[in-house]
């Protein structure tokens, strides 16, 4: 069986490669010319841990390629994936120009039938307007052909997505067709086979169900950095509660992690989106929305830490380690390091900092604000000379950091550590005038 897969960012490779290690053969397609040439030359154009073997190795077995002919993959395949993003429009509404563009261009070159699958996240009646874009599309060129569209949205994390997706929690269908249900249990033949849950539903609900979990964790997120804050003022210690509460099962402990607010290219768009989706449907979601605004807030929270613990931060000099969102992924999509770098700046301060992957993006994100950022080539580089070191993102090399050797470099010794990764060290709060997060 061949699958076009449409849009080959951080979802659409990932997939592609995903399936064609499970042993399908697979076109992945994208309109970006260089992102092509990049992966037709085996360079994986983003930092994804474990992609690049496997894409290499999938190649070479040639159950793999890549195009900018989305014809060709149109033609060539019986199911389609669209992967495209689906970025927020001015009202923080999810944005579905590329989605409709695929399916413009699918009902343009299908000549027979075809499952066209849904991975981008998109609002609830998505899945009918694709529809109804290829039909339009197949009854201006007159021709009578059979499809199904299938919702099939994606959990996967920025970098663990390889794991995510070769062993995910879940795997949701949402369809109206027995044949399309039919031909998705063969294309996850070996997941389906190997005991993974699977939900059959209609489309409605496998739209709803990828927003309803995005806004969930991003409600618990909020939720724990709401407590960090209270906890600070009363004398309390957050990561003993949020431990105390994951440990009853109901809870869980997992994104019970205190921190700078959530960022990334989800948890941030989809909350909105699914807040939109709200207000057009008339039913305000009053949770989410306060999560949103507690995800403001916490950010800004972040930036009064350090001006109110070291007084004035005129021309004094900060370094910020990390930059990407999360560790072990690129993506500089709303990441927290890039409000707090601009809200510390807006206070006087200059900057270095060091990320080990973030810091290319971070270049044109932060373009106006270049004058007061200097780029460094490594952690101790970062932090030689700075009056307050602020840790935002917990990349393990900067959770192994000598912190003696830290200290010495610095000018002064203001450390903010805004992921608690210091906390335990007996030695941090002698060394440095020590601030985490929820936590005195
Ligand atoms: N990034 C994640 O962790 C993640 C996880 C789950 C779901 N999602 C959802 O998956 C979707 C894709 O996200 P992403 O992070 O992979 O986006 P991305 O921006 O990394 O990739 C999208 C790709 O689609 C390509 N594209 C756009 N229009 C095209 C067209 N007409 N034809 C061919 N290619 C086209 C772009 O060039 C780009 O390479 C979004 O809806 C997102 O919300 C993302
Ligand atoms: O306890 C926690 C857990 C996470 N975060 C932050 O939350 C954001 C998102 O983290 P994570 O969920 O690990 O990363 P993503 O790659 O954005 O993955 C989320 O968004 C994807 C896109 O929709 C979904 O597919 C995933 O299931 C969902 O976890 C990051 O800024 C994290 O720092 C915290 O602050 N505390």
């Amino acid at each position: 069986m061949k699958i076009g897969v449409i849009g080959t960012g951080y979802v659409g490779l990932v997939q592609g490669v995903i399936l064609a290690q499970f042993g399908l053969n697979v076109i992945c397609v994208d309109n970006n010319e260089e992102k092509i040439k990049n992966l037709n030359n085996g360079i994986v154009p983003i930092y994804e841990p474990g992609l690049e073997d496997l894409m290499v190795k999938n190649i070479q077995e040639k159950r793999i390629e890549f195009t900018t002919d989305i014809k060709k993959a149109v033609l060539e395949s019986e199911v389609l994936f669209i992967a495209v993003g689906t970025p927020p429009a001015d009202d923080g509404s999810a944005d579905l120009r590329y989605v409709l563009e695929v399916a413009n261009s699918i009902g343009e070159y299908m000549e027979d039938s075809k499952v066209v699958v849904n991975k981008s996240t998109v609002p609830v009646g998505t899945g009918h307007l694709v529809r109804e874009t290829i039909q339009n599309k197949l009854n201006q060129r007159e021709k009578k052909l059979d499809f199904d569209v299938v919702s099939n949205p994606e959990f996967l994390r920025e970098g663990k997505a390889v794991n995510d997706c070769l062993r995910p929690d879940r795997v949701i269908i949402g369809t109206e067709s027995k044949k399309a249900e039919e031909m998705m249990k063969k294309v996850y033949n070996v997941l389906y086979i190997n005991e993974t849950p699977f939900v059959f539903t209609n489309i409605e609900t496998a739209e709803m169900i990828k927003y309803a979990s995005n806004a969930f964790l991003a409600v618990k997120i909020s939720f724990i950095n709401e407590m960090a804050l209270l906890a600070e003022k009363v004398g309390a210690d957050i990561q003993k509660i949020a431990k105390a509460m994951g440990q009853d099962g109901r809870i869980s402990p997992k994104f019970l992690h205190a921190g700078p607010g959530y960022g990334g290219s989800c948890f941030p768009k989809d909350t909105k989106a699914i807040a939109e989706i709200g207000k057009k449907n008339n039913e305000e979601l009053l949770v989410i929305e306060a999560a949103i605004k507690a995800n403001k807030k916490q950010k800004q929270k972040m930036i009064e830490k350090v001006t109110t613990n070291m007084g004035n931060i005129e021309g004094k000099v900060i370094a910020v380690l990390g930059l990407s969102f999360k560790p072990e992924t690129d993506d500089m999509r709303d990441a927290p390091a890039l409000d707090i770098i601009k809200g510390l700046i807006k206070n006087g301060a200059k900057i270095k900092t060091y990320c080990p992957q973030g810091m290319k993006e971070s270049k044109w994100r932060l373009e106006e604000y270049k004058e007061s950022i200097e780029y460094s080539e490594n952690e101790y580089k970062a932090v030689t000379g700075a009056d307050a070191t602020v840790i935002v993102t917990e990349w393990n090399q900067f959770r192994g950091m000598n912190l003696r050797k830290m200290k010495e470099l610095m000018k002064d010794n203001y450390l903010f550590d805004l992921r608690n990764i210091h906390g335990k060290n007996p030695e941090v709060r002698s060394l440095f005038k020590y601030y985490a997060v929820g936590r005195k």
